[in-house]
């Protein structure tokens, strides 16, 4: 099996999906979770703007409100949190997620103080804290935020990890990968924008260059040019496509160097990574 192959299998990429299909697969299994869980109340997602945050958040949002339906049980709730660090530059955007998502509950925690705490700490003891070192420290943070909140409202936390970001490992390991559950995980970018569509996003939201913009240098930073190879390459690929040489080396470089994001805690019974 070639590296592509391998790729593709492990991350359970269809090459084409019915995106109807698709949005009631992720809300099937964002329910069943509730239903075999019954102590878990709640789903809480930090809500950025961007497209994978509101693909998820809406698709939580309608688990929780067939739920309710079905149960009758007016406990469960969807819990989005806006997370900005100081002012958001494009607090519009996360607006307009917001909008689309109406979600239950809206909450928003500063997460300024509590980063340059962390860091104003680490300068006082020695430490450099470089501003990429920095943007994962806040990704970090806003793990924090979300399970302190889950702590408090019998809640389980959402992440946004999908194939298109898993494959390159573009995420914060225990920041942003730091979640319960992964409702569009198999799925590339090209599909959720897909997904978005059919549950009626305005264009804007599917349509935003994907940011993790995390370096106070480098605001808004797009993911393609952090990376260096672009989504429609990554799409193409992950569904078995042939891209070019150089994309494809590309792709599996980061692969490669980020096997160990794909995996708990590494210990002597592992292998994987000889
Ligand atoms: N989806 C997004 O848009 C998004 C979100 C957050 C972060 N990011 C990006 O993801 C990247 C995160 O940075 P990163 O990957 O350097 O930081 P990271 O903290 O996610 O991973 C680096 C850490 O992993 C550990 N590590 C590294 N290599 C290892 C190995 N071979 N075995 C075991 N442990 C190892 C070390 O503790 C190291 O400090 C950045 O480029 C950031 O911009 C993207
Ligand atoms: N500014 C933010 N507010 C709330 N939640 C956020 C914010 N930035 C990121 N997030 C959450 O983290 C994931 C990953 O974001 P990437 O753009 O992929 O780095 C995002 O989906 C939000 O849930
Ligand atoms: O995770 P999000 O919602 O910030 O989406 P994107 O990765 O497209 O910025
Ligand atoms: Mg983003």
């Amino acid at each position: 099996m070639s590296l592509q192959e391998e790729i593709i299998k492990e991350l359970g990429v269809k090459p084409e999906i019915d995106p109807k299909e698709e949005i009631r697969k992720s809300i099937d299994f964002l329910k069943e979770y509730l239903k075999k869980h019954p102590f878990i109340k709640s789903y809480v997602l930090g809500i950025s703007g961007g497209q994978d945050s509101s693909l998820s958040g809406r698709l939580a949002q309608l688990a929780i409100e067939e739920m309710r339906e079905e149960t009758k049980d007016a406990s469960y709730q969807f819990i989005a949190i806006r997370l900005p660090y100081g002012v958001q530059a494009d607090e519009e955007d996360a607006q307009r997620a917001l909008n689309f998502i109406q979600p239950d509950i809206r909450l928003t925690v500063n997460i300024k103080e509590a980063v340059d705490g962390q860091v104003n700490a680490l300068v006082t003891s020695g430490v450099e804290v470089s501003d990429f070192n920095k943007g994962n420290i806040k990704a970090r943070q806003r793990m924090i935020t979300q399970y302190a909140v889950a702590g408090s409202y019998n809640g389980a936390v959402l992440g946004t990890d999908h194939a298109a970001e898993n494959i390159t490992g573009f995420y914060t390991k225990y920041g942003d990968g730091g979640a319960d559950l992964l409702p569009i995980f198999r799925l590339n970018k090209r599909q959720g924008k897909m997904l978005l569509a059919e549950l009626g996003a305005d264009v804007a939201i599917y349509e935003k260059v994907p940011t993790a913009d995390l370096e106070d240098g480098k605001p808004g930073l797009a993911d393609e040019v952090a990376l260096g190879v672009s989504y429609t390459d990554i799409d193409d690929y992950t569904e078995g496509k042939t891209i070019s040489t150089e994309a494809k080396e590309k792709i599996e470089n980061w692969y490669l160097k980020t096997q160990h994001k794909r995996h708990l805690p590494i210990t002597i019974f592992d292998d994987f990574w000889k």
